[in-house]
C-alpha cells in the first residue's frame, strides 16, 4: 500500500492532512503530482478543467473521496481509506435526471471542450442559420443596365442621319405616310433623289428578272442576222416613233430597248445613249458595269462607216 499511497500522493504527514480546499480530489492531486501522467491526461484533464468551469461553484457533481483516519492496531502507518460520499451520488443522480437527453457532440468531448463552454451545462442553443436568399424574389435586384449616350434623332432613325443613306436616299424619302399609318412608294419606277440616282423598278425587272431572262435563250436583239451599222443607220435607231432602240460601245451595236426597264439608273437615263455612241455616258456613270456581259445576247452587229458598206459586208460574214 505504502508506494501506492505514495504515488497516490498520501506519503507524507502535510498530504494527508486535509488540503486547503477540503474537496480535492485524488485526480487532482495526481496531476499536481505526477509530472509523468501528463501527456496521458491531456485531454482528461481538460475535461475536468470544463466540467469545473461548467458547473456551479458550490455543488460538485463528481463523487469525492474523504479519507478516513483509521489507524492499525500494530502501530505501522496510518492507512487512509476512502469513501464514496453518498450524498454527492444522490445529488449527482438527481441532476442527471434532471439534465436533458445526450446531446451531440458529447459534454465531455473535444468538439465540445474547443467550442465556447461559457454557459452552464444545459441544452445547447441552435443558432437559427441565416437565411439565404434562394427565391428569386428574395434576391438584389441586378443593376440596371447602362443607358448609352445616344440621342434618338427625331424621325425615328437609328442610321447616321449624316450623309446618305447607301443606295436608298435619305430616310423616307419616295415615302409618304397614308392615314393608315404604312409606308407605300408614291411611284414604284420613280427616282429618288440620291446621288446614285437608282430607281425602283417594276416587279419582274430587277437585275435577276434580267439574268434570268439573257439565259433563256430568247432573242434579245430583234435582228435574225448580224448587221454592218452605218452611222445614219444608228441616229434613225433612237427608239423613238416605234423605232429600234439601239447604241454602240466601242464598235459593237446592241439594242438596248429590251433593256429599258431593267435598267437600275431608270428609263429615262439609258435612252440617252438611244441611236449614238454611249460609251462616254456609260464610262462616266459605271465604269465598273460590264456592258459585255450585261447587253451580249442583245448584239445588232458592228459599227461602220457611210461609205464602207461594202469593205466590211465580209468581216460581218466573219462575225455570224
Ligand atoms: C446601255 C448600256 C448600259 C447598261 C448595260 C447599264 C447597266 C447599269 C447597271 C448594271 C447599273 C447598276 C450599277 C450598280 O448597281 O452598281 C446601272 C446603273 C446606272 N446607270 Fe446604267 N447602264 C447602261 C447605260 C447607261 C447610260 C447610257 C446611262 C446614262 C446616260 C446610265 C446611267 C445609269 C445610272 C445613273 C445608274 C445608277 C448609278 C448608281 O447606281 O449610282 N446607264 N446601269
Amino acid at each position: 500500500w505504502t508506494p501506492m499511497l505514495s504515488f497516490l500522493g498520501f506519503g507524507t504527514r502535510q498530504q494527508q492532512q486535509p488540503a486547503p480546499v477540503a474537496e480535492t480530489t485524488a485526480r487532482d492531486d495526481n496531476k499536481k503530482e505526477d509530472p509523468r501522467s501528463e501527456d496521458k491526461r491531456s485531454t482528461s484533464s481538460e475535461d475536468v478543467e470544463d466540467r469545473r468551469s461548467r458547473s456551479p461553484p458550490s455543488g460538485d457533481s463528481t463523487p469525492r473521496a474523504t479519507p478516513a483516519d483509521t489507524k492499525p492496531a500494530s502501530g505501522a502507518a496510518p492507512v487512509p481509506t476512502f469513501s464514496l460520499n453518498s450524498n454527492h451520488e444522490s445529488d449527482s443522480e438527481e441532476e442527471e435526471e434532471d439534465l436533458p437527453p445526450p446531446s451531440f457532440p458529447a459534454m465531455n468531448s473535444a468538439q465540445r471542450a474547443s467550442a465556447a463552454p461559457s454557459h452552464p451545462r444545459g441544452p445547447p442553443t441552435l443558432k437559427p442559420l441565416p437565411v439565404q436568399a434562394t427565391r428569386p424574389s428574395q434576391l438584389m435586384p441586378p443593376p440596371p443596365r447602362p443607358i448609352p449616350n445616344r440621342t434618338i434623332p427625331a424621325n425615328g432613325s437609328l442610321r447616321p442621319s449624316n450623309g446618305p443613306l447607301p443606295n436608298r436616299g435619305p430616310p423616307g424619302a419616295g415615302l409618304k405616310p397614308p392615314t393608315g399609318g404604312l409606308l407605300v412608294p408614291q411611284s414604284i419606277a420613280s427616282k429618288t433623289p440620291n446621288p446614285r440616282q437608282k430607281v425602283l423598278l417594276k416587279p419582274g425587272r430587277s437585275p435577276l428578272d434580267w439574268a434570268t431572262l439573257l439565259k433563256s435563250g430568247s432573242n434579245l436583239s430583234g435582228v435574225d442576222r448580224l448587221h454592218r451599222v452605218t452611222p445614219s443607220q444608228l441616229k434613225f435607231a433612237n427608239g423613238r416613233k416605234g423605232r429600234p432602240c439601239w447604241s454602240s460601245y466601242q464598235g459593237k451595236v446592241y439594242n438596248i430597248g429590251t433593256y429599258l426597264e431593267y435598267h437600275p439608273g431608270g428609263e429615262g437615263e439609258l435612252r440617252r445613249a438611244a441611236g449614238k455612241d454611249g460609251e462616254k455616258l456609260f464610262l462616266d456613270v459605271h465604269p465598273w458595269v460590264n456592258w459585255e456581259n450585261m447587253l451580249g445576247e442583245c448584239l445588232v452587229g458592228i459599227t461602220v462607216g457611210e461609205n464602207d458598206m461594202a469593205a466590211n459586208a465580209s468581216s460581218l460574214e466573219d462575225m455570224d
